[in-house]
């Protein structure tokens, strides 16, 4: 053999070995742009090495180094194909072969429509209850996968898929936060910004935005609203509001801030490449690629910045960044480590609270069009409570109507806004979910619609029928603890809370004040089926008539 197919051969064995000994066995994930950069650092060097050793010129040093390297980097693939596909740990799991093979076929499946969800329901149809759905994922649709993913103590580590940003704790928000006790820690501080005296500060500022939005229905009444982008400015309006004490505006001038379209521009893309999670993580190594989000990062570090500067301490906080700003200038363990993690914080509060609220609220009033004896249902129950309508208004009645909670959460369960969602990591010593045994590193995720839409866990699934949480709750055998929109356990949402008294007091004004029903020509079927699964939900538009109702003639 000579020198140069030697060296080709000892590369390719050198692949095998880096894969066998060390790519197989480490969170291949965390260390890519460490490998990357090594790669890049070796790659000069080894060319510089055969131009100074062996007379070669720059040309042909450089065509036998990248021979040299399409041969280590073949022997690695080989070699993980052949374990992935034959002896890795999770191989007797049905699934795709490609997706046993690399995550890039769940980017192929969530490519084609930004709709991965689909392409899940039909992997479960084909593949049964535990499907392989990537190299180191598994796709569990069992009840009982519930608590012993997202509720056991201690509980299961989030994925790689969180460590989009960084996968440094201390330079990212709570939501992305691996490390449990960092996340325990700094998670105190956000529930703080949920407490019952908490909320009760924001609950009067959400009504005030929803009085505008109310103002602006009324003045248009009878004519086609596009619900999806009204509920988008309403939230954007809240959540900047009740997360900053300063809203986006959108609800005034009728259009959406830069800053939430920065959001709303780079949505498919969290939805189609963050399913191969290095991927995105290595995109914001691209010069100019993260330029998108500027108007948003800067408002939101803007008002950071202004918090910090208005900082009182003998002043309650009265909005989520004024408790989060709290923590860290009274150095409370719960605070966030860093400027740039406390920043990332801000982001989250809007990135959490205004999609999937919007989307709560859109796909509700969707429901309420769609099924005119759910509206007058909850009309007469709504008159019942505050005969006087919207002048007899309060939260504390609202919340006596219960059949406004039952229609919220049946929209909820039918399309939750977060629609996949929850990615875990087996502990070392893998897990037991009824019959199969899975491994220990691997992870692993129940699908939040597709569980809250299959028929062994509730009875007609795919109805709306918000009485299944009430009166039919026996008849119709609903569990409530399977519907779990805003997830479960340790990571669990901590505004849940808010954004339940945010949705109680957009639909309960809403309803009581107008009859609803689709525009002419609009079907709603566009909007019911083709929402784009984005981590959080991209809703299509959807053109709604709201009518003030007889009773109210004179309002
Ligand atoms: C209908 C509205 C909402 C829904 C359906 C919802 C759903 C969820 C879900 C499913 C998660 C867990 C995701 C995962 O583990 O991968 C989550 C986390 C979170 N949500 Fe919400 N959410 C809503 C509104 C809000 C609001 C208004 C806020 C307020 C800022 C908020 C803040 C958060 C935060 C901070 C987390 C991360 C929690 C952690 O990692 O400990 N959410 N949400």
């Amino acid at each position: 053999m000579d020198f140069v197919s030697s060296n080709l051969t000892s590369a390719f064995v050198l692949g095998t070995l880096l894969h066998l000994n060390v790519f197989k066995n480490i969170e291949l994930e965390s260390y890519i742009p460490k490998f990357f950069f090594a790669g890049i650092i070796s790659v000069t060097g080894l060319v510089y090495f055969y131009v100074a050793q062996t007379g070669l010129t720059v040309l042909a040093s450089a065509t036998r180094v990248a021979s040299e390297t399409s041969c280590l980097i073949f022997g690695i693939f080989t070699s993980m194909t052949i374990y992935r596909l034959f002896f890795h740990r999770i191989r007797r799991f049905p699934g795709p072969l490609a997706a046993r093979v690399t995550r890039f076929y769940s980017l192929y499946l969530a490519s084609k429509n930004v709709q991965y969800h689909v392409e899940l329901e039909k992997l479960h149809k084909q593949y049964g209850d535990f499907v392989r759905t990537g190299p180191r994922e598994i796709m569990i649709l069992r009840k009982s996968a519930v608590s012993i993913i997202l509720g056991v103590q201690p509980a299961l580590l989030k994925t790689t898929w969180y460590s989009s940003i960084s996968h440094k704790a201390d330079q990212v928000q709570l939501f992305a936060s691996r490390d449990p006790l960092d996340h325990k820690r700094r998670r105190k501080a956000w529930d703080q910004a949920f407490s019952v005296k908490a909320l009760s500060t924001y609950q009067p500022r959400i009504k005030s935005k929803v009085d505008l939005l109310m103002d602006n229905l009324l003045q248009t009444a009878g004519t086609p609203r596009d619900v999806t982008s009204w509920m988008m400015m309403l939230a954007f309006d809240v959540m900047g509001e009740i997360g900053f004490g300063n809203d986006f505006g959108g609800l005034a001038t009728g259009k959406e801030h830069e800053a939430a379209q920065a959001i709303h521009k780079h949505m498919s893309i969290i939805g189609t490449v963050g399913t191969v999670p290095w991927l995105l993580y290595l995109l914001q190594f691209i010069p100019g690629a993260g330029s998108g989000w500027a108007p948003f990062i800067n408002w939101c570090g803007n008002m950071i910045s202004q918090k910090k500067a208005a900082w009182d301490p003998e002043k309650y906080p009265q909005d989520i960044s004024s408790w989060l700003v709290k923590a860290v200038m009274e150095k409370d363990i719960s605070a966030s480590p860093t400027e740039e993690s406390l920043r990332d914080d801000g982001r989250l509060i809007i990135v959490a609270g205004s999609d999937t609220s919007a989307s709560a609220n859109a796909c509700t009033l969707f429901y309420l069009a769609k099924n005119p004896h759910t509206l007058q249902k909850l009309q007469s129950q709504l008159d019942a409570a505050m005969p006087e309508g919207l002048s007899s208004w309060s939260y504390d009645k609202a919340l006596t109507v219960s059949y406004l909670d039952d229609i919220i959460k049946e929209s909820l369960r039918l399309k939750p806004p977060v629609i996949t969602g929850g990615y875990r990591l087996t502990p070392p010593e893998g897990l037991q979910v009824d019959e199969a045994w899975i491994p220990g590193g691997v992870n692993v995720f129940v699908p939040y619609q597709i569980l809250h839409t299959d028929v062994r866990y509730f009875a007609a699934p795919h109805d709306f029928v918000p009485e299944r949480w009430s009166e039919r709750k026996k008849e119709m055998g609903t569990d409530e603890s399977l519907a779990i929109p805003f997830s479960a356990g340790i990571y669990k949402c901590p505004g849940d809370r808010v954004a339940m008294m945010s949705m109680r007091t957009t639909i309960s004004c809403i309803a009581q004040t107008f009859d609803i029903s689709f525009a002419s020509g609009e079907t709603g079927d566009a909007f019911d089926t083709d929402r784009k699964d984005a981590f959080t939900t991209v809703l299509k538009p959807l053109n709604l008539v709201f009518t003030k109702r007889e009773k109210w003639a004179n309002l």
